[in-house]
């Protein structure tokens, strides 16, 4: 065959291949449509996910009807692979949020994952992270910062303490009710809530209710959980609480100030890909010697990286030392951004990459 011909061979055999494997693909998708449907039968009936009866015996009867050239081995592999991805689609992601139930996190947990997966409660912060490093949650979802009282800083220490991604970021506005089992305003006596709840409403609760005895809960809805069984009791929560725990609205949008919005972390083991409109969270902790901080940022500005937000927080190993959490624009895969991380690594004495995720785009959540 001369040189001509074999290149137009070649080209006749690698369409046959591209039109295999499109065939391939929508075999693939299609098996795992299948796989979806037998998921749903099961979770319906209680049965196990996991069949290794089933398996084996659908592999043995392709092992009788093979005819080469591939061999057992080859059709173990492949077809193990695509059974453990019909296995992953027929289970739900698992999502941690910091509960009780209708917490502003859980909120923004059911917006970000359209409602779909297994979301499970948990009583604060460090067990979101635990739970995901340990693999039993595929997604932690954590608040981080809001628009009036600023980052929310036992998530930040934590990111110190784990090395999780964050996966995705989301915006939620928060509106705050005073919530308690009659609505009247007259049988308030105390006044629970979260912190920054509590925060966020300092000057309408003196204002309103300057006499009653102020408690911190760990979330929103715990301190709803509480007023719902005690009428003395006012919780400031948000409406899906109220709905939950049966208490009426005292007052509505009593938070001090409006457009007012909590920006939550999707944390995981995910590494997202490129999506052209991306963050990247990294932290680094400088030395403690004159103008280190400037010299670690320098490099962003010579990049012309847009710089998205700066945060820093006690290391809590050595008196006055700091981390600094900087949010820039643009992918870790990007090589601006991954020189200036290089760059920063340089002037810092540790640095960790907490990960590059799409931008929010609110659109992408009304669906
Ligand atoms: O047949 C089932 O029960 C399935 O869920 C499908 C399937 C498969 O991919 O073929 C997946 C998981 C089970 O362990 C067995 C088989």
């Amino acid at each position: 065959m001369n040189e001509k011909n074999s290149e137009h061979e070649l080209n006749r055999l690698r369409n046959q291949i591209d039109t295999i494997d499109s065939q391939l693909l929508s075999l693939i998708n299609q098996r795992l449509e299948i796989g979806q449907k037998v998921g749903t039968i099961k979770k319906q009936t209680g049965s196990q996910i996991l069949d290794r009866t089933r398996e084996r015996k659908l592999i043995e009867r392709l092992f009788k009807l093979n005819r080469g050239p591939a061999g057992k081995d080859l059709l173990r592999y492949v077809f193990n692979v695509i059974i453990t991805a019909t296995r992953e689609i027929q289970k739900p992601k698992t999502i941690s949020f910091l509960g009780p139930e209708a917490s502003y996190t859980h909120v923004a947990a059911l917006t970000h994952f359209k409602h779909s997966g297994k979301f499970v409660e948990q009583p604060n912060l460090y067990e979101i992270f635990r739970e995901v490093e340990k693999n039993q949650s595929h997604f932690g979802v954590v608040p981080v910062e809001n628009s009036i009282e600023g980052a929310v800083n036992h998530t930040l220490d934590l990111f110190a303490d784990f090395d999780l991604n964050i996966c995705a970021e989301h915006y939620e506005p928060v509106s705050h009710d005073l919530l308690s089992i009659t609505g009247e305003a007259e049988d308030v006596q105390k006044i629970y809530s979260h912190p920054q709840a509590l925060a966020q409403c300092k000057t309408w609760i003196k204002k309103k209710f300057a006499h009653a005895e102020i408690f911190e809960t760990t979330s929103t809805s715990k301190a709803a959980l509480l007023a719902s069984d005690d009428k003395t009791i006012a919780a400031i929560a948000g409406k899906q609480a109220a709905h939950l725990y049966e208490l009426q609205s005292i007052e509505s949008k009593i938070e001090d100030y409006s457009g007012n919005i909590t920006r939550f972390l999707v944390i995981g083991k995910e590494m997202p890909e490129p999506t052209g409109q991306d963050k990247t969270s990294i932290m680094f902790a400088t030395s403690h010697v004159p103008g280190a901080l400037f010299k670690a940022l320098e490099p962003v500005n010579r990049a012309q990286l847009n710089m998205l937000k700066l945060e820093s927080r006690p290391t809590r190993h050595h008196n006055w030392s700091y981390y600094f959490f900087l949010d820039i624009e643009g992918h870790k895969l990007d090589k601006r951004v991954a020189d200036t991380i290089e760059e920063i690594k340089q002037y810092s004495l540790s640095l960790k990459i907490l990960g590059s995720y799409p931008v929010f785009a609110k659109e992408a959540h009304e669906a």
